[in-house]
């Protein structure tokens, strides 16, 4: 992995009260990359991705974006766009109108809100009612968002979900060209298949951590398919009936 240390998780941990969700998860995302973040249901991503943007803060270890904690990071907000659940838009807003209130607070022009209505494919819908947007069209709103400041760090929580074919294309492309940009994205995915085409960096997470390195490495170069390895490592469903593991 080249370039600089946008992201360094050290000995990160969540117990929320007996169960512990993250246990001390440890690795580093350099500038540049497109890092995938893999792992069954609740093996801990999002409160991985919490803990990383001072969301929730973490039982024991340490997260550091840009080499500070986020909620220390100066200018947070223009450096790394987010896309997670929890964020919503205002009741009865429009995309444009959610999109110019973000763009205000940020302290960028109106017309930066029309530039990425264009980029995630909303502009014809961008006066309709958010309440009214399928799913998909939700996704491709919050990855506006996202985009908004023009962010050095993209993260993004689970982006390609309810995304229709040419929304996955389109998405996969954008983050090749993010990164092509020297751009970093961490984005955490249960599309296996999706990830290995878009990715330069896998972490797999099951409450630890189970891997971090290159899909290269992971996959041989290419000749085992990452649902392979992910099974590997996570242990496949069968055995974790037989074992409990
Ligand atoms: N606020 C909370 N209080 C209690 N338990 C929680 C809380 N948030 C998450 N958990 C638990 O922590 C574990 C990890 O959840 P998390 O949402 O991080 O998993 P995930 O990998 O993002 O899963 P998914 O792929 O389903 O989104 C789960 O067992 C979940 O139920």
């Amino acid at each position: 992995m080249n370039g600089d240390c946008v992201l360094g998780l050290r000995g990160l941990t969540k117990r929320f009260g007996t169960m512990t969700a993250v246990e001390d998860v440890s690795f580093e995302v350099r500038s540049g990359r497109v890092v995938g973040l893999l792992g069954r249901n609740g093996a801990g991503k999002t409160t991985s991705l919490r803990m990383l943007l001072g969301l929730t803060r973490a039982t024991a270890g340490t997260a550091t974006v840009f080499g500070h904690p986020y909620q220390d990071l100066p200018r947070a907000a223009h450096r790394v766009g987010v896309s997670m659940d929890g964020i919503n838009p205002l009741p009865g807003t429009t995309a444009r109108r959610e999109l110019r209130v973000w763009a205000r607070a940020l302290g960028l022009p109106s017309s930066r809100a029309d530039e990425v209505l264009g980029q995630v494919g909303l502009d014809d819908r961008a006066d309709r009612r958010v309440k009214g947007y399928s799913t998909g069209m939700k996704q491709r709103l919050a990855l506006a968002t996202a985009l908004l400041p023009d962010p050095e760090l993209l993260v993004l929580d689970e982006p390609a979900n309810g995304l229709d074919p040419d929304g996955i294309r389109w998405l996969r492309t954008t983050l090749r060209s993010l990164a092509s940009e020297g751009r970093t994205v961490l984005v955490s995915s249960h599309l296996l298949a999706e990830i290995e085409q878009t990715v330069d960096d896998v972490v797999v997470v099951q409450r630890t951590l189970r891997y971090a390195g290159s899909l290269d490495e992971l996959t041989s170069g290419g000749t085992r398919a990452l649902e392979d390895r992910f099974f590997e490592l996570v242990g496949s469903p069968t055995v974790r009936e037989n074992t409990g593991a």
